[in-house]
């Protein structure tokens, strides 16, 4: 296993080990570094029978919750959550994140509403000052298809930057999220107030939802290249 992804299983398992409890309901985030925290639930439901319900991000993550046998549920059922844990692009010093690399921003920032606590797991690559320093792919921003040409005109032309609409690798033309819609990376932008930035995209019609997560995160592990863990707590 290298280093990154070494890094990415330590902050996942502490992640789990301290914020899971009996009988939690559980947001499942997205990526590879969910992958780890899955695995360490599971394990946990076999070795300590601890009871846990599974509110995926993603179709990814349903996949992941269904093939560890663990509980399936949705937010119709508990639309309250204990804890979500969740990877991340991009942290900042107060907490703020990029994320939507993996496309799943959409549920993930739903789910991550309905839970008590937001933690945050990632490896020494996400951790930075402030948001673009690390994460260079832009900030992603789902939007209804028919109206992807019109937001990014707006938004280069109200906040500058590029914003590209992102295409799919093994799929010709763009990429499709888990809800129809398309993803709009919004990249070289300046040092904003990412919680006003956030607001006024938001109301850009055919905008459905920003990779900018402010003020939900409670907590963020990071795994570093030593094998040791940096805890940062959000800004009170
Ligand atoms: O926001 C996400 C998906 O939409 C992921 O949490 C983010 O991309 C981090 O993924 P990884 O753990 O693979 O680095």
């Amino acid at each position: 296993m290298t280093s990154l992804e070494s890094a990415k299983r330590a902050a996942a398992f502490k992640a789990v080990d301290l914020h899971v409890h009996n009988n939690n309901i559980v947001g499942i985030g997205s990526g590879s570094t969910v992958i780890y925290a899955v695995e360490r639930l599971s394990e946990r439901v076999k070795n300590e029978k601890i009871n846990v319900q599974c509110v995926p991000t993603s179709f990814q993550a349903r996949q992941l919750i269904v093939q560890h046998k663990l509980p399936l549920t949705d937010l119709e059922i508990h639309p309250r959550l204990d804890v979500c844990i969740d990877g991340a692009d991009e942290v900042d010093n107060s907490l703020t994140l990029i994320k939507g690399g993996g496309g799943c921003l959409l549920q993930e920032k739903i789910v991550a509403s309905c839970a008590k606590e937001l933690i945050i797991i990632a490896d020494f690559t996400k951790n930075s000052h402030k948001l673009g320093e690390q994460y260079k792919k832009g900030i992603p921003i789902e939007v209804v298809p028919m109206a992807y040409a019109p937001i990014k005109t707006q938004i280069e032309n109200l906040y500058g930057g590029a914003v590209e609409l992102r295409m799919a690798k093994a799929k010709a033309g763009p990429v499709v999220t888990d809800n129809g819609n398309f993803i709009l990376d919004w990249k070289n932008f300046q040092d904003y107030n990412w919680e006003e930035i956030n607001t006024k995209l938001n109301v850009i019609p055919g905008v459905v939802e920003t990779g900018l997560f402010v003020k939900m995160a409670k907590k963020a592990y990071f795994g570093l290249a030593d094998g040791s863990i940096k805890e940062q707590l959000a800004l009170a």
